[in-house]
């Protein structure tokens, strides 16, 4: 049998869901993937992995290629704490703005453009770039930064900018919650390997309680990674939603919807989530 290639977003975002996976994965033939968003997203799309966490705009701009996986995302209602517009202006200023994009995601840039051209009606310029904060600013009004690149405490750095969290502003303009990462599946691979899927799918869900359950041992890792303290940790995995519910489906689908309107995605999406029998969800 091929190896089934799972992705494992390279950020510490999701280590509540993947630290305990191998304990729960009982087949031999799989591969674990480690890869910032904007790679498993092209992975993905070119059959270079089977499944994993990819940016949720990708899994819209795939649709027809991919389902969801029942119950795993990432996501937040209000502030996410690692995905932030740092500006050399306020926000209310940024019109005509040149700002540089990380190269590392995909949702959240595009969830930045519908932001600021639809809700504040700007117009603005975009240079892609790794995610370097001071040669983003170099040249730049503004950066986007997303995942373990955002965790700045620098004070010198962070009294020279202002920080906008994009769950915080897309929870005050929708109410809605902010889907970042969803877990996709591409269709020929749940063809080919239906049961290692669900298996490997039950796994997940296995991890993910567990993970949620000993969240201590998860902040002392991320702390030993980034020695941001406790209490940072225990409310940024607090503030993380990891479920795929009507209510988190619901800001996924507007998302969709603004990406269409703005004309980021080239037809309508709504979320289409793997259902069967055989899967705990
Ligand atoms: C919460 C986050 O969600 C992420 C943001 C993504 C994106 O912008 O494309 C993709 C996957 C997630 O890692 C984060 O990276 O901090």
């Amino acid at each position: 049998m091929d190896t089934i290639k799972i992705g494992r977003i390279d950020f510490l975002n999701i280590l509540p869901i993947y630290y305990y996976l191998d304990q729960h994965i009982k087949n031999e033939n799989i591969e674990i993937i480690n890869k910032v968003p904007s790679v498993l997203n092209r992975m993905l799309k070119k059959g270079e992995i089977d499944m994993g966490p990819i940016s949720s705009f990708s899994y819209a701009e795939n649709a027809d290629d991919y389902l969801l996986l029942p119950n795993l995302s990432v996501s937040s209602k209000g502030k996410v704490r690692s995905i932030y517009l740092f500006s050399k202006k306020p926000i209310e200023s940024l019109h005509n703005a040149s700002i540089a994009l990380t190269n590392t995601s995909e949702t959240s840039i595009n969830l930045l453009k519908i932001i600021l051209e639809k809700y504040y009606n700007y117009k603005l310029t975009y240079t892609t770039m790794s995610p370097d904060l001071n040669a983003m600013l170099l040249e730049h009004d503004a950066a986007l930064l997303i995942g373990d690149d955002a965790f700045i405490d620098n004070k010198e750095v962070l009294d020279k900018v202002y920080r906008y969290d994009l769950g915080e502003l897309w929870e005050q303009i929708t109410g809605l919650s902010m889907t970042f990462a969803v877990w996709a599946i591409r269709k020929d691979s749940l063809n080919k390997y239906y049961s290692e899927t669900v298996d490997i799918y039950n796994a997940f869900i296995t991890s993910k309680a567990m993970g949620q359950k000993n969240i201590e041992q998860i902040i002392n890792i991320a702390n030993r990674k980034f020695d941001l303290g406790n209490s940072f940790w225990e409310q940024y995995y607090s503030g993380l939603l990891y479920d795929l519910n009507t209510e988190i489906i619901a800001g996924l689908d507007r998302f969709f919807l603004d990406a269409y309107s703005c004309g980021y995605l080239q037809k309508p999406v709504t979320a289409e989530v793997w259902s069967d029998n055989n899967v705990s969800s």
